[in-house]
């Protein structure tokens, strides 16, 4: 099996790649803007991909944006940008967090932004008032990328968009859904046979991106990239393309827009030709779609019988109920958003969930002895059904979110003043129109507040309800709301937030919830793993997000479930 995507070095050469970046970049914060007009020459970011952008919209902001002397009332943490850097960034914070509190100002060289960790402020920013703050700096990153997409999208277009994007995955598209993620779940495990039987060792992450990819392109476009078997050339084209998204975020300028840049420069010629790539595709995808005349009745829709649907994906949907304003342009941003959105994010809760489990032996005993329970010795797919049965799967998925959110910092661009509840602070903050946000997801979810032992991976802490009065109007977390497959912001009262919130909460929940638990159903179902690495040295990338440095390096083994 080959990776669809160029792969990383091992870590420690991942830790040279990402210090480079981050000195490139924060070195810039701290100079004249004369001083520079180009990173320095060791950085390079040919490895980059989406999940660094992520590092580079944190960057971006420490570059750009603040007043450390503005009235805002928050606690001021300053330092040295050095502190910064040599880490992930949002590892960095949590130190200032567990000193400041869930509200303050970061405020290093001369730069400043707000971090948020406090559930009641979150539920503030996210629920209450979602729209008195967009994406910022976010938006400028991946607009040439995802265009209009539902992310980065301003809100008139974000308001039409999502009304027609939600509706997409109804329920009888969903269940449907299952039987795709149980068919490229197996096409996984029997691949992974091979390795089993050769005592070969395989990196899980790289097999988990692989599955997830597949997923996502038959999924949404009813593409098949096939990369559990082979490269791809349009993936590889979309990774080319956020890399480039990445290195124009170190410049001062945009000169990618002067005439002709994009025919003198390589890497601007480079960049034009992926997009074309992705663009092609995308747009014979879209004309393929249209060549056939659909219902566009909602209802009708909705309750269809997808066993007897030739063309079950999300673009077959979007183009039947498509409304008369709504643009190829548009379509095609949609799709690369939920390309790009959709991918990495799950491969991450399948790679973390993997990594914890194995270092938990009984508990992993535990979590295959209730597979074997729904299943038995019957190799079949899962249904919807099981998957409710799989509570302890779902629990692990969700405890994976917990500690390792992908991605760790939302980040929004206040609009409009706003004025913060408490929540576990003193004093009341006042966001001022113009200043950047980072809600800080992984603070929240190792928050000593909101969770018991909160570095610990222990899957039933979700049926357990915790209160702390000491967080004025939290209201804690209470099992009781765990109705749906995941225990959501409801039931924590905004402490865990692995799909954002409010308006702007991620739409594939459901489906990313649904095609992890039986990926991970059926992983365990098959085999016993042993890591081939300490777990200390399995570390966090450099960028914010958070995929392993060098992969999950596993030996696997057959396992006999119990009839
Ligand atoms: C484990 C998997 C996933 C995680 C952890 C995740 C996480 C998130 C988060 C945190 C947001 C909110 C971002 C913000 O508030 O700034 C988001 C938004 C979004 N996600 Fe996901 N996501 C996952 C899977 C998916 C999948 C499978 C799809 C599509 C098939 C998807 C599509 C989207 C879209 C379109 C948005 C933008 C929503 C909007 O702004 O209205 N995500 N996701």
């Amino acid at each position: 099996m080959r990776r669809a995507t160029p792969r990383r070095g091992d870590a420690a050469r991942e830790r040279a790649v990402g210090d480079a970046w981050n000195r490139a970049v924060v070195a810039r914060a701290v100079k004249e803007p004369e001083e520079e007009t180009i990173p320095s020459d060791d950085f390079k970011p040919e490895e980059l991909k989406f999940r660094d952008i992520v590092s580079l919209w944190v960057t971006q902001i420490l570059q750009t944006y603040g007043d450390k002397e503005s009235k805002d009332n928050a606690p001021v943490c300053e330092g040295v940008i050095d502190d910064l850097v040599g880490g992930p960034i949002f590892l960095a914070l949590y130190p200032y967090f567990r000193r400041y509190g869930g509200v303050f100002k970061l405020a290093f060289g001369p730069k400043v932004f707000m971090v948020l960790s406090d559930p009641v402020v979150v539920r503030e920013v996210l629920k209450e008032k979602p729209f008195s703050f967009d994406k910022g700096v976010l938006a400028e990153i991946l607009e040439p990328i995802m265009g209009q997409g539902l992310i980065p999208a301003p809100y008139a277009v974000w308001k039409n968009r999502r009304r027609q994007l939600v509706p997409g995955f109804h329920k009888a598209w969903l269940d449907h859904m299952v039987g795709l993620f149980g068919h490229c779940s197996n096409a996984l495990v029997r691949n992974l046979d091979k390795a089993a039987a050769s005592g070969e060792v395989v990196d899980m992450e790289e097999r988990f991106c692989s599955v997830s990819l597949d997923i996502i392109g038959l999924a949404v476009f009813n593409y098949d990239f096939g990369s559990v078997t082979k490269e791809s050339p349009i993936i590889s084209a979309v990774y080319n393309c956020l890399q480039e998204a990445a290195h124009r975020s170190t410049f001062y300028f945009p000169y990618w827009n002067l005439p002709f840049a994009t025919d003198i420069v390589p890497r601007q010629r480079e960049f034009k030709k992926n997009m074309s790539i992705i663009n092609d595709t995308l747009n014979g995808l879209i004309k393929q779609a249209q060549q056939f005349e659909g219902t566009d009745d909602l209802e009708e829709l909705q309750n269809r019988d997808y066993s007897k649907v030739k063309d079950p994906s999300l673009l077959r949907f979007l183009v039947d109920i498509r409304g008369a304003d709504v643009t190829d342009v548009q379509l095609r941003d949609d799709l690369m958003t939920m390309l790009i959105a959709g991918h990495e994010t799950t491969a991450a809760v399948l790679t973390w969930g993997l990594f914890c489990l194995v270092q938990k032996p009984e508990l992993l005993k535990r979590i295959q002895a209730d597979i074997d329970e729904v299943f038995g010795d019957d190799d079949r797919t899962p249904t919807y059904d099981d998957i409710q049965k799989l509570e302890s799967v779902r629990l692990c998925i969700a405890e994976a979110l917990r500690l390792y959110p992908e991605p760790p910092i939302l980040i929004r661009r206040c609009l409009e003043d706003v004025t913060l509840p408490k929540g576990a602070g003193d004093v009341e903050v006042t966001l001022i129109k113009g200043m950047d946000i980072f809600i800080s997801v992984w603070n929240l979810h190792r928050s000593p507040e909101c969770w018991e032992n909160p570095d610990e991976f222990d899957p039933f802490r979700f049926k357990r309800p915790f209160k702390n009065p000491g967080v004025k109007d939290w209201a804690g977390y209470n099992p009781d709301l765990l109705t749906g497959l995941y225990p959501n912001e409801v039931a924590s009262d905004f402490a865990f937030i692995p799909f954002g919130a409010g308006a702007r909460k991620c739409i594939g929940d459901q489906f990313a919830m649904l095609e992890a638990t039986i990926a991970m159903a059926m992983t365990l179902r098959r085999y016993d793993f042993e890591l081939q690495k300490d777990p200390k040295d399995i570390g966090m990338e450099m960028g914010a997000t958070i995929h392993t440095a060098g992969g999950l390096p596993m030996k696997i083994k057959r396992r006999t479930p119990a009839a």
